[in-house]
C-alpha cells in the first residue's frame, strides 16, 4: 500500500471515530437536559453548577485513563465538554480579577472551561460585592502564592461577607517582561502588582538594577498602560498579556522560585456537598489569653485532621484582637470533621466554615 492510501485510511478511521464522538457529546448534552428538567422541578431549586460533582467525574476521568493521551489533557478536554454541556442549560457568569488577561482569568477559565461568561472587574472587594449582589453566579480570586504567601485583601473581605468558597484553583505562574521595544537595555521602569514585583525581585536586580518598579493594582492594568507608552516602560504579565495588549515580550520565566504557584478560590452563594477529596475553610477567633489558641486546635489533632493553613489577621473590631484563617483537610459533614468543628465551635469567641469544597482537580 502506498504512503499516500495509507494516510487516506487513518484519515477515514479519525472522520468515522469523530463523527461517533459528537454524537455521543450530543447525547451526553441531552442527559444533562434532563438533569436540568428535574432541578428546575425540585422545590429548593437546587444549584445547576454542581462542583463537587464535575470533580468527581474529572477525578474518575483520569483514574481510569490509560492513555496515549495524559491524564491531565484527558480531563481537560472533559472539563470544556461539561462547561458546554452546563452552558446550554444555565450560562454561568463568573466575576474575576481583571482585567482581561490577568491570571485570575486564566485561573477562571481554567476551573470553569471556555463555555462560562467572565466578567472582569477592577479589585477583589467588587468580585465579592458582584456576587454578593448576584450580577454574577460566582468570582474568582487569589489567595495565595508559593513565594508571597497569603493575599490580605481577599482573606480580610471575607470577615464582612457572607459568601462562600465553593472551589479553589491552583495554577503555576509564569511571569513575562513585556514591553513596547526589542532591547531589555532600554528599559527604565517597570509597572506591574506588587506580588509580582516580589515574585521577580532577583531578576529585576540582576537585569534591571536602575529600573525604577512601580506598583499598579494588577499585571494586566500594568500591560495596558504600557501599551500608551514608549520603550522605556516594561510590565511584568502573563504571556497571554502581551497578544491582548500588543507587546513584545522582552524576557520569558523571570519569577525567581521554579515553583511559584498561585492558588485562587471560587466564591458563592451555595453549599458544597462532599466529594470524597475535600477542604474546609474555617474562619474563627478566640479569647486573648494564653493557651487559648492550643486549646481552640487541639480538637483537630485529636480526630486526626490535618490542618494545611492557618493566618491571623487583624479582626477590625478592637485593636490586638485577631481572626484566624485555618484551612483543614476533609468536608465538614465528614464525621470526624463535624465532631471536631463542634468542639472548636465551643472554645471559639467567634466561629464561621468559610466553605466545604472539593480539592482542585486539574
Ligand atoms: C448535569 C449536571 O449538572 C451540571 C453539569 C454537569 C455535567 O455536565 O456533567 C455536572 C455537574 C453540574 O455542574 C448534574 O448535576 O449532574
Amino acid at each position: 500500500m502506498s504512503e499516500q492510501k495509507a494516510l487516506q485510511n487513518v484519515r477515514q478511521e479519525i472522520d468515522a471515530l469523530d463523527e461517533k464522538i459528537q454524537t455521543l457529546i450530543n447525547a451526553r448534552t441531552a442527559l444533562a437536559h434532563q438533569v436540568a428538567e428535574i432541578k428546575q422541578q425540585q422545590a429548593d431549586q437546587s444549584d445547576f453548577y454542581r462542583p463537587e460533582r464535575e470533580a468527581m467525574i474529572l477525578r474518575r476521568v483520569m483514574e481510569r485513563n490509560t492513555g496515549p493521551l495524559p491524564d491531565k489533557e484527558m480531563a481537560r478536554l472533559f472539563r470544556e465538554i461539561m462547561s458546554a454541556c452546563l452552558a446550554a442549560e444555565k450560562p454561568l457568569s463568573i466575576a474575576y480579577l481583571g482585567p482581561e488577561g490577568s491570571f485570575t482569568q486564566s485561573a477562571a477559565l481554567k476551573h470553569f472551561g471556555g463555555s462560562a461568561e467572565l466578567l472582569p472587574v477592577s479589585t477583589i472587594a467588587n468580585v465579592f460585592s458582584a456576587v454578593e449582589t448576584e450580577h454574577a453566579c460566582y468570582g474568582v480570586v487569589p489567595v495565595e502564592n508559593s513565594t508571597e504567601g497569603m493575599v490580605s485583601h481577599t482573606l480580610d473581605r471575607f470577615i464582612s461577607s457572607s459568601l462562600k468558597i465553593n472551589g479553589e484553583v491552583s495554577l503555576r505562574i509564569h511571569h513575562y517582561l513585556l514591553g513596547k521595544g526589542e532591547n531589555l537595555s532600554d528599559v527604565k521602569t517597570v509597572y506591574a502588582h506588587p506580588q509580582a514585583l516580589a515574585q521577580c525581585r532577583q531578576w529585576l536586580g540582576d537585569q534591571l538594577p536602575q529600573a525604577a518598579l512601580i506598583p499598579l493594582d494588577s499585571n494586566a492594568e500594568a500591560a495596558r498602560r504600557v501599551s500608551t507608552m514608549d520603550e522605556t516602560a516594561a510590565a511584568i504579565a502573563a504571556s497571554n498579556a502581551a497578544e491582548i495588549y500588543n507587546l513584545t515580550v522582552l524576557a520569558n520565566n523571570i519569577e525567581d522560585e521554579a515553583g511559584n504557584t498561585t492558588r485562587f478560590l471560587v466564591i458563592g452563594r451555595q453549599d458544597v456537598g462532599p466529594s470524597g477529596a475535600d477542604k474546609t475553610a474555617l474562619l474563627v477567633s478566640t479569647k486573648n489569653k494564653p493557651g487559648a489558641l492550643q486549646k481552640l486546635l487541639q480538637p483537630l489533632a485529636e480526630n486526626q485532621i490535618s490542618m494545611s493553613r492557618i493566618e491571623s489577621r487583624p479582626s477590625r473590631k478592637g485593636i490586638w484582637e485577631y481572626v484566624f484563617f485555618i484551612d483543614i483537610e476533609g468536608h465538614s459533614q465528614d464525621s470526624a470533621v463535624a465532631d471536631a468543628l463542634a468542639k472548636l465551635e465551643s472554645e471559639s469567641s467567634m466561629f464561621r466554615v468559610l466553605g466545604a469544597y472539593p480539592k482542585a482537580v486539574l
